[in-house]
């Protein structure tokens, strides 16, 4: 049976290539899409990739991913350090979740150190840019086989 994915990324990632290559890369957000495409196609995950600015789009995503996805992989972006709403989702749901983040968010501004996700995710990957998708993808395959 092919476990499946649900791939989220909160806010601005959408911006993602446009602006400050030097702290989130050149890569477009289509171009992670694609990626993470590759890797679960090699994985042999399926996968359901979105994008939105609104906290509670992300909510009802991640309630909705109780019945239809078998993991979460997840950038919440500024959402991280704020929303107790996305925590209060993943952990209702009870999926396994990776967390993501391109950049290292410990070497960054304070209020960037502290993740509401991370203490209901079963992983953390940060600082690798978009290789952490990839990293995570082979993670949750792990955790799901
Ligand atoms: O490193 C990340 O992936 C992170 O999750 C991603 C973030 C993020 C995501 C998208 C955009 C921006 S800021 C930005 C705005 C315009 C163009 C490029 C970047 C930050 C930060 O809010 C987080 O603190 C860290």
């Amino acid at each position: 049976m092919t476990k499946r994915v649900l791939v989220l990324n909160g806010p601005n990632l959408n911006l993602l290539g446009t602006r400050e290559p030097g702290t989130y890369g050149a890569e477009t957000l289509k171009d992670i899409e694609a990626l993470c495409h590759v890797a679960a196609e090699e994985l042999g995950l399926s996968l359901d990739f979105r994008q939105s600015n609104y906290e509670g789009e992300l909510v009802t995503w991640i309630q909705d991913a109780r019945k239809t996805a078998d993991g979460i992989l997840i950038n919440p972006a500024a959402y991280s350090h704020t929303s107790v709403a996305i925590h209060d989702a993943l952990r209702a749901v009870n999926l396994p979740v990776a967390e993501v983040h391109l950049t290292n968010i410990h070497q960054r501004e304070a209020f960037r150190h502290h993740s509401y996700v991370s203490s209901v995710a079963f992983g953390v990957i940060c600082g690798f840019g978009t290789l952490g998708y990839r990293l995570a993808l082979m993670a949750l395959a792990d955790k799901l086989k």
